[in-house]
């Protein structure tokens, strides 16, 4: 039953309204839709949930954005054909998503087709710990499956499933619906362990084998070479005609944000490769001389905010001005037996990290960077994968008992925050010790997150999102950029220039 949305999301809508949000990212669940893909009908109650959820969005100015696969596939096209590891899927996820569009195109306007394509293959064909659990030694145990091949089969398949359905977005229902559709990329961070440029190189590898690795073919059309040069023939290639088809088969690029690591160099150093990024022969760590990368949550991931800054402007400059979300970000705590409510609730930790990812955030947008929203996971509280409910990421508490949602103090300060009564503290990226108060916060997330963000949640994503208003940020940069030398002064110059 996890947080029943299902049956809740009125009340649930209300909460978002609350809080003030103005955009709320879900995903369809495609055998809610299609129970056996296109060798069955469509279920009319499936349908009929999301037109309701998406009016009802509407009804109170919540702009829906809505994931189009979340992992999640009708079991037959398991049984069929093995699902991602067949070419033949790209034809049933191109069948679900134009269903989606002749559907709900004429509201849902920001289309997102996989969350987190480059984790789930990962997970389902290299470790083995989501289903089907297909995996091969040394990476995990399974009864089948080969993880120095499948990983990159089914990911294929994803990249031109992608492709197709952007392409019959694009011939049938752009021009009436007016929409976008983009992808969404699990995307950690990465430094290098030692300033050597072995571990530079590195860090490079390993950003190539993960967002790259997706997003590349959908830019220009091939992967990354360095993919190319150290999987060979495991990687499989595309053809003259699927390059034509791939190229700029995207309107923006979503990701999803929480962990940094530091990485060294594995191709002139030994190192045991059995990890989660060791194809790309690296060794991630999250030490250097025994000292953390960053703030330890009770989930043993970092908080290193620094990074937002910089996976952004990788993006920004990799793919050139694309428009950029964050689609995900956002704080874990971990319940176990003896974790009380109320210690849930009164999450401090929770609207740190958000205000200071936001804070590298906004210095990103400063230098540039098409970024038009955020949202945090989650509104609520929700059955996370596999750890169910002992890991939680929600604004909103959950009783799971009686299914009460309570809003955590970090739902008080996010919704002052977008509202703009927050005063937010920002830290210059030279000392981040150094707070420095800003005293106009409305004006500050009125202009810097815009007049009119969209919002959205998933099963329990939410968050805000901002239009870039060209004419206002014309005026002005040029004027923001003549004191470039103090990053700090630029940022606040800016926002006053916009006031
Ligand atoms: O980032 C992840 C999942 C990472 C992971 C899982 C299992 C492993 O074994 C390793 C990594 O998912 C995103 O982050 C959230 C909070 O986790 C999930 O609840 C979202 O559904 C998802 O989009």
């Amino acid at each position: 039953m996890a947080a029943d949305h299902y049956h809740r999301y009125k009340e649930d809508i209300e909460m978002m309204h609350s809080i003030g949000l103005d955009s709320y990212r879900f995903s369809l669940s495609w055998s809610r839709i299609l129970q056996k893909g296109r060798f069955g009908g469509v279920n009319p109650a499936g349908v009929k949930f999301y037109d309701s959820l998406i009016n009802s969005l509407l009804g109170k100015g919540i702009q829906p954005f809505v994931t189009i696969n979340n992992y999640d596939i009708p079991e037959e096209l398991q049984e069929r054909y093995g699902s991602w590891l067949s070419p033949q899927i790209q034809e049933d996820f191109t069948y679900f998503a134009e269903l989606c569009f002749k559907m709900f195109g004429d509201r849902v306007k920001h289309w997102i087709t996989f969350n987190e394509p480059n984790l789930m293959v990962k997970l389902a064909y290299f470790t083995g710990g989501f289903p089907p659990s297909h995996c091969s030694e040394p990476y995990g145990k399974c009864n089948s499956g080969n993880s120095s091949t499948e990983p990159y089969i089914a990911a294929h398949n994803m990249i031109l499933a992608h492709a197709k359905a952007v392409n019959t977005y694009r011939k049938n229902y752009k021009a009436k619906q007016g929409g976008s559709v983009g992808i969404t990329l699990h995307m950690r961070w990465y430094g290098p362990l030692r300033n050597i440029k072995e571990d530079h190189l590195a860090v490079s590898r390993v950003l190539s084998f993960e967002a790259a690795w997706f997003l590349d073919p959908l830019f220009f059309g091939d992967y990354p070479h360095q993919m190319r040069q150290i999987l060979g023939p495991n990687l499989p290639k595309f053809t003259k005609g699927e390059k034509q088809l791939l190229k700029k088969q995207i309107d923006f690029i979503g990701v999803n944000h929480y962990d940094t690591y530091y990485v060294k160099d594995c191709i002139y150093s030994l190192c045991d490769l059995d990890l989660y990024t060791s194809e790309a022969l690296v060794f991630e760590l999250a030490e250097r001389n025994g000292i953390p990368i960053g703030k330890l949550t009770p989930a043993n991931s970092y908080v290193v905010p620094s990074s937002m800054e910089k996976l952004v402007m990788y993006l920004a400059q990799r793919y050139k001005s694309i428009p950029l979300y964050i689609t995900e970000n956002g704080y874990v705590q971990i319940d176990n037996s003896s974790t009380t409510a109320e210690e849930l609730i009164n999450d401090t930790e929770r609207s740190s990290y958000i205000r200071d990812y936001l804070t590298y955030l906004s210095f990103a947008i400063r230098k540039g960077a098409d970024v038009r929203g955020y949202f945090v996971w989650s509104l609520m509280d929700t059955f996370e994968w596999k750890s169910g409910y002992t890991v939680k990421y929600g604004l909103c508490h959950v009783d799971f008992k009686s299914l009460k949602r309570t809003p955590k103090l970090s739902a008080k300060w996010y919704s002052k925050f977008i509202k703009g009564y927050e005063q937010i503290e920002m830290a210059s990226e030279e000392s981040p010790k150094h707070m420095v108060s800003y005293h106009r916060n409305t004006e500050f997330s009125r202009k810097l997150f815009g007049k009119f963000p969209h919002v959205h949640v998933c099963q329990c994503h939410i968050g805000i999102a901002w239009e870039t208003r060209r004419s206002l940020e014309d005026e002005a940069r040029p004027q923001a950029y003549r004191i470039s030398e103090n990053k700090r002064s630029v940022f606040l110059s800016w926002v006053d220039s916009c006031v």
